[in-house]
């Protein structure tokens, strides 16, 4: 329903009601056209406000209404009369106004906007379209290209973009109802006549042709990649297991051991799969809060996806000797091989002999862990993404000697948990944070050059990315980083000049280092790449000390700083990514693009509508890719990663055939080995 009474003396004020979101079931709808009629026809009322309840103002359609019978006033004509009125009509917007909550904003004459609101047309999320007028006044309000890309997206952006797109007329801090009935009162009797969105004529533009390429290219890239996530689960390993003919064994009891934030993410993944889980944790403080968390999450994801989660489905241990009679355990303990070894030692003595060994390592070796057990072949990497039960990525990792069958299990385990598993080889960092080494590498070069984290950020995230680098990294936290530079021996901020910056003779940046050295870690210290309002704050602001401190960085070194622009951004963090990435698939690391670009849209953030980082690559062009890789690599020689690969060359000196057609290339090479 909605709420109807006059504010200030001359001011209809509408408040839509419909816990949670007021979404527009019929009889919110009824009751708009009723309100709005009202304030219509009463005198003494000279302008109009429409707002929700509860801080939201609309979550767009009813969805609990679908695939019911349609009821209640349709909503075009209802926007259409709302735009048609005599009287100035103001969106007061908090919350969200998404779909048809902002398809009628978008017939109200003025939007003002509370700063944390968003907004968006989401219907293609849906499978729907934008109907309610959206595509129609979106486009008239701020031009073809920016309605396009939100409506083809269905992104929610912030009120700063809307207000920068010209979505809304004023952004506020304050009460947006106060704010909103104030500036009703303000435009009462002014002409509304060029306030009519619908009237707008839409900007003409010269490159529309070009402008729908683009469209087409990301409908090409959504098409691919619905295929891609289905090739994954077609797996093979170089040695010639396949999906097809490898048996996954049955896994109805699991273990994990670590209760740290993965493990206890890995305990929910697997209860949520309907296994029964022993959880274990050596440490008696952690395996209390883990006690407590664990339910807590299992009841959240419950609520959330409707389901009942058995409370006894997990039982908790001190000691690793609980896991004796389970099919298949997670090591999840902390990041350090000494420790790991350990682990794997005591599991291959507890365990059943056919009990599967995880590791849920992000870039350790999993032969080597492999090589403490009594039988290696029952050993693979599980790699997990943050938050464990939550991100979609799982990547298996074979070994050396891993069997068909630990394959096909851990496969099929990943899916039954709601994964998508892609398997791949051993090697440092396996495919995902390898290729990302490379992207987080190029991004300091450019903080380095003259470059700010501000800059590459928005080029980033205007490519699509949710995050810049520089603010995903503030939200993992920069010590992670930090600790697998130690341990590798490179991260030492005693070495002094040219010396500072090289690492076995090639370009390295310590600039990750220094800040962990001031305590800078991130968002869990308040400071990081950005600050922060407190430690655990989420909300990134530029850091004059940041600037500072880069730019006494460079005058240490003898650094110029130049100005850099979003196109050396992008194909420098973009293409050594990519590079990377067929230096894999040239090692046999990842059977196919597909399998990488898997891996960036699902655990990496990569915009799904660029199809991941080697169809990107396809799309960009081969010969490119490599053009510009050996133009920055002629300007920064001692960065051998910027070097195009052996794959890379082969394909453009095979006509660059479609992505499609690579594995061709790639078999073709490897039988003549
Ligand atoms: C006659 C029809 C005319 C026009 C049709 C127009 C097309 C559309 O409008 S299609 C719908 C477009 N809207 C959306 O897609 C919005 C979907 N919702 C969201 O994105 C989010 O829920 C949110 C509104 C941004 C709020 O997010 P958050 O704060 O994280 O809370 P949630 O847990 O996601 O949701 C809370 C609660 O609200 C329920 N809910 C959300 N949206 C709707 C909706 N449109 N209709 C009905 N219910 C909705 C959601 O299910 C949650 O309910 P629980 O009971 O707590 O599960």
């Amino acid at each position: 329903m909605a709420q109807y009474r006059r504010v200030s003396g001359s001011v209809g004020l509408i408040t839509l009601q419909n816990p949670p979101v007021n979404a527009l079931s019929a009889s919110v709808r009824q009751g708009i056209v009723d309100s709005v009629k009202r304030a219509l026809g009463d005198q003494k009322v000279k302008s109009v406000v429409i707002c929700g309840q509860n801080g939201v103002f609309c979550g767009g359609a009813d969805i609990r209404e679908f695939g019911r019978q349609m009821s209640g006033p349709p909503l075009v004509p209802m926007i259409h009369d709302i735009e048609a009125a005599n009287k100035p009509v103001v969106a007061a917007i908090e919350g969200s106004a998404l779909g048809g909550g902002l398809e009628l904003a978008l017939g109200c004459h003025y939007r003002i906007s509370h700063s944390k609101a968003k907004l968006g047309l989401p219907e293609v999320t849906l499978g729907l379209l934008p109907a309610a007028g959206g595509t129609q006044r979106l486009p008239r309000l701020i031009g073809v290209p920016a309605a396009l890309n939100l409506i083809t997206t269905g992104r929610h952006v912030t009120a700063a973009e809307a207000l920068q797109l010209g979505i809304l007329d004023h952004v506020t801090e304050h009460n947006t109802v106060d704010v909103a009935v104030k500036f009703a009162l303000s435009v009462t009797g002014e002409s509304l006549d060029g306030r009519r969105i619908s009237s707008f004529s839409c900007a003409p533009l010269s490159d529309l042709d070009s402008l729908f390429e683009e469209a087409m290219l990301k409908a090409r890239a959504l098409q691919y990649f619905f295929f891609a996530q289905r090739a994954v689960g077609r797996w093979s390993t170089p040695s010639g297991a396949r999906w097809d003919t490898s048996q996954p064994r049955p896994v109805r009891k699991a273990a994990v051991i670590g209760l740290g934030t993965m493990g206890r993410g890995i305990t929910v993944a697997l209860a949520q799969a309907g296994l029964s889980v022993v959880a274990v944790e050596t440490h008696a403080k952690q395996l209390m809060e883990a006690k407590k968390a664990v339910p807590s999450m299992l009841k959240r994801g419950a609520v959330r996806g409707g389901t009942t989660i058995e409370p006894d489905s997990i039982t908790y241990s001190e000691t690793v000797q609980a896991v004796a009679d389970v099919d298949l355990v997670i090591e999840a303990v902390f990041e350090d091989m000494a420790l790991k070894e350990k682990v794997f030692q005591q599991l291959s003595i507890v365990c059943k002999p056919d009990t599967l060994l995880c590791t849920n390592t992000s870039s350790l070796d999993v032969d080597h862990l492999a090589s403490q057990t009594r039988h290696p072949e029952l050993v693979v990497g599980m790699h997990f993404f943050a938050p464990a039960h939550v991100m979609k990525l799982l990547e298996v990792v074979y070994g050396r000697r891993s069997s068909p069958a630990a394959v096909a299990t851990a496969m099929q385990l990943g899916k039954k948990m709601g994964k998508v598993s892609v398997a791949v080889g051993n090697c440092r960092g396996f495919a995902g944070n390898r290729m990302l080494k490379r992207y987080l590498e190029q991004a300091f070069f450019l903080l380095e050059e003259g470059a700010t984290p501000e800059l590459v950020d928005r080029a980033l995230e205007e490519f699509g990315f949710p995050m810049g680098v520089f603010r995903m990294s503030d939200l993992s936290g920069l010590d992670v980083g930090w600790r697998v530079r130690k341990a590798d021996g490179l991260a030492d901020t005693s070495l002094t000049g040219t010396s500072a910056r090289v690492r076995q003779g090639c370009r390295y940046s310590p600039l990750g280092d220094l800040l962990c050295e001031h305590g800078r870690f991130g968002q869990k210290t308040g400071r990081g790449w950005y600050q922060y309002d407190k430690p655990g704050g989420r909300v990134a602001k530029s850091d004059p000390w940041l600037h500072n401190f880069l730019d006494e960085y460079r005058a240490r070194h003898g650094l110029v700083p130049r100005c850099i622009d979003q196109q050396e951004v992008l194909e420098r963090c973009l293409f050594v990514l990519i590079n990377e990435g067929f230096q894999i698939l040239e090692e046999g690391i990842a059977a196919g693009p597909e399998d990488i670009d898997a891996i960036y849209v699902f655990g990496y953030g990569w915009p799904r509508h660029r199809g991941g980082p080697m169809f990107y690559a396809d799309m960009v062009g081969l010969e490119r890719v490599v053009e510009r890789l050996e133009r920055y690599h002629q300007a920064h020689p001692n960065v051998p990663y910027l070097q195009p690969s052996g794959l890379l060359r082969r394909l453009v000196a095979n006509g660059s055939p479609p992505i499609h057609k690579w594995r061709n290339v790639i078999k073709n090479r490897n039988s003549q080995l």
